[in-house]
């Protein structure tokens, strides 16, 4: 298990998380390009049943394959990131040793619903990827990750024109209902954006770096369902109930 106050001299291990296809395995390929010269950089990915996210991030030739992993998370996606983070925290640190020193690690979830948030043993700092897409109301519908990750993205807002979507009144309510934390409309086509996302990043490594950054616990993710499975609910000391 990670030291409860991060050592400033290990990385900084940023999740990434958000329903299916926001765009968090995109967002995270757009920070390997942005931050890739300037830092050393890890990706784990975490898939049900693949290696789908991590062979797409290969693919796309952002940052040297041996330095992007997965792990596969079996039926429930939620509990490799906040019940039992033993596999993640394996590969975070593997990842680690191989490539010593890194500067930020960042680790993907499996993308599913709602509810998802990584438990404060296993990141430093998360972000929740929502986009235009999923309808400007996903915003006040909140949850953990919405109201308390330390950065909401609102994605692809050059799509909002095509979806009938006001993006910048989605960020607006966004920031209403986070009590003033940070969110950022955000698009690949929009470097201002970009900009923004690739400052953030940076402040809060910086922050770790300097021992100023504590990590926070967004709290447990709401009961949910799978595909396939019945509802449960992940517990927030642990538990994790089917
Ligand atoms: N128009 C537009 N499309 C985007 C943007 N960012 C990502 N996409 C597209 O959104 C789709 C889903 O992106 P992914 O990055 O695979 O999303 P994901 O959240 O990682 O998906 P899962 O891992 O399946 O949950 C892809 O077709 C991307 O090309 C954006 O800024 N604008």
């Amino acid at each position: 298990m990670p030291e409860a106050s991060p050592s400033p001299t290990r990385a900084l291990r940023l999740g990434v998380a958000g329903p299916v296809g926001t765009g968090k395995s995109s967002l995270i390929g757009m920070l390997c390009r942005e931050l890739g010269d300037t830092l050393e950089l890890g990706v784990i990915t975490n898939d049900i049943y693949t290696d789908e996210d991590a062979r797409m991030l290969r693919a796309a030739g952002v940052l040297d394959p041996e330095r992007i992993r997965a792990v596969e998370t079996g039926a429930c996606p939620h509990t490799a990131i906040r019940d039992d983070v033993s596999a993640n925290l394996l590969a975070v640190e593997d990842l680690e040793a191989d490539f010593a020193p890194l500067d930020l690690v960042l680790v993907e979830s499996g993308g599913d619903n709602l509810t998802a948030t990584f438990s404060p043993a296993l990141v430093d700092a998360q972000v929740f990827v929502l986009d235009v897409a999923g309808g400007g109301d996903v915003v006040r519908k909140g949850g953990p990750g919405i109201s308390r990750a330390d950065l909401l993205v609102v994605n692809k807002t050059d799509l909002a024109p095509y979806v009938g979507v006001d993006a910048p009144l989605m960020a607006q309510q966004g920031r209403e209902a986070r009590d003033g934390r940070p969110v950022i409309a955000l698009s690949r086509t929009d470097p201002s954006s970009v900009a923004e996302l690739r400052a953030w990043v940076l402040d809060v490594l910086e922050q770790h770096r300097s021992g100023g950054h504590t990590p926070v616990d967004p709290g447990p993710m709401a009961p949910h369902s799978h595909a396939d499975g019945p509802l449960h609910a992940h517990g927030g000391e642990g538990a994790h109930t089917h």
